[in-house]
């Protein structure tokens, strides 16, 4: 993906600029505050907005470049995002149904299964609390079986126990479809638990690509500056805050100016990283 867009944000252009790699099967997070163009970024995936330049490809298959721009039908992208209707006069099984092109029985059964939903087959949205809705509405979009699946803040809307909860049944799905999946989350907990990794935005462009829990340390990790080496004494001096540490440096090999992930143990302070 190589997207370019001019958008109009409220304090002026915002020039969006990002490129990535996304792999087959990988749950890829979007991180970064609010207004930097996550949205924006999925809607142009989708094909819901067009970009300026650049071109958007999935699997070997070219969806937007200067000459192509698949229709949004044609992609097989499935779209989740906060406060996703369901079709109010429908049961949770017709709505299933539904959306499902080749009514496939045995899928809806296992979707039905997967996001314990049989009990409430036949109840209509209005019957449901917010946490079984947004898992009908994460199982309406799977009954789709889209190739890649989009997901803006599903679980925004939650409080903590139902976004743990929820959080537990999307590893589930993982698991057992392994649909490549884009999610927008401004919780890091849900990046560590669901992202293979995560793609920081910060005003319109790409300032971090990796794992998430190199973007987000455990707690009690520090990271620190190496101001200066003593060989002799296989001695580190450490930067942290506005403290100078003296730390051993087991034979390990540091510079000058290089962060570390340092953690304080009972026996003093060891380097992670
Ligand atoms: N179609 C559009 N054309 C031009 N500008 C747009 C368009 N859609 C959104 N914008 C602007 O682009 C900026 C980025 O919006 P976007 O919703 O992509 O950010 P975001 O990172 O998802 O933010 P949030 O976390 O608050 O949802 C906003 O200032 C918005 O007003």
């Amino acid at each position: 993906m190589d997207i370019h867009k001019r958008l109009r944000a409220a304090t002026g252009p915002l020039d969006l600029s990002v490129a990535f790699e996304l792999a087959v099967g990988e749950t890829l997070g979007l991180y970064g505050p609010s207004g930097v163009g996550k949205t924006s970024t999925l809607r142009m995936i989708a094909g819901l907005l067009r970009p300026d330049g650049g071109q958007i490809s999935f699997a070997g298959e070219r969806w937007f470049d200067e000459k192509t721009n698949l229709a949004p039908g044609k992609r097989g992208v499935g779209f989740v995002f906060q406060g996703y209707a369901l079709f109010p006069h429908l049961t949770v099984l017709e709505n299933l149904r539904y959306a499902s092109r080749d009514k496939d029985a045995r899928l809806i059964d296992e979707l039905l299964e997967s996001f314990q939903l049989g009990q409430l087959a036949d109840r209509r949205p209005t019957q449901l609390s917010g946490g079984q809705a947004q898992r009908v509405a994460l199982a309406r979009t799977l009954v789709q079986r889209p190739r890649l699946m989009l997901l803006d803040e599903p679980l925004n809307a939650l409080d903590t126990e139902l976004r743990q909860e929820m959080q537990s049944y999307l590893l589930e799905a993982k698991s057992r479809f392994g649909i490549t999946t884009i999610l927008i989350t401004h919780d890091p907990t849900e990046l560590k638990t669901l992202a293979d990794r995560v793609l920081v935005l910060g005003e319109g462009q790409v300032i971090f690509d990796g794992l998430p829990g190199d973007y987000f340390p455990p707690a009690g990790v520090l990271s620190a500056e190496v101001i200066s080496i003593n060989v002799d004494k296989n001695e580190l001096t450490l930067r942290l805050g506005n403290d100078l540490l003296r730390v051993p440096s087991a034979g390990r090999s540091f510079f000058p100016g290089q962060r570390i992930a340092i953690v304080f143990t009972e026996s003093g302070v060891s380097i992670l990283r």
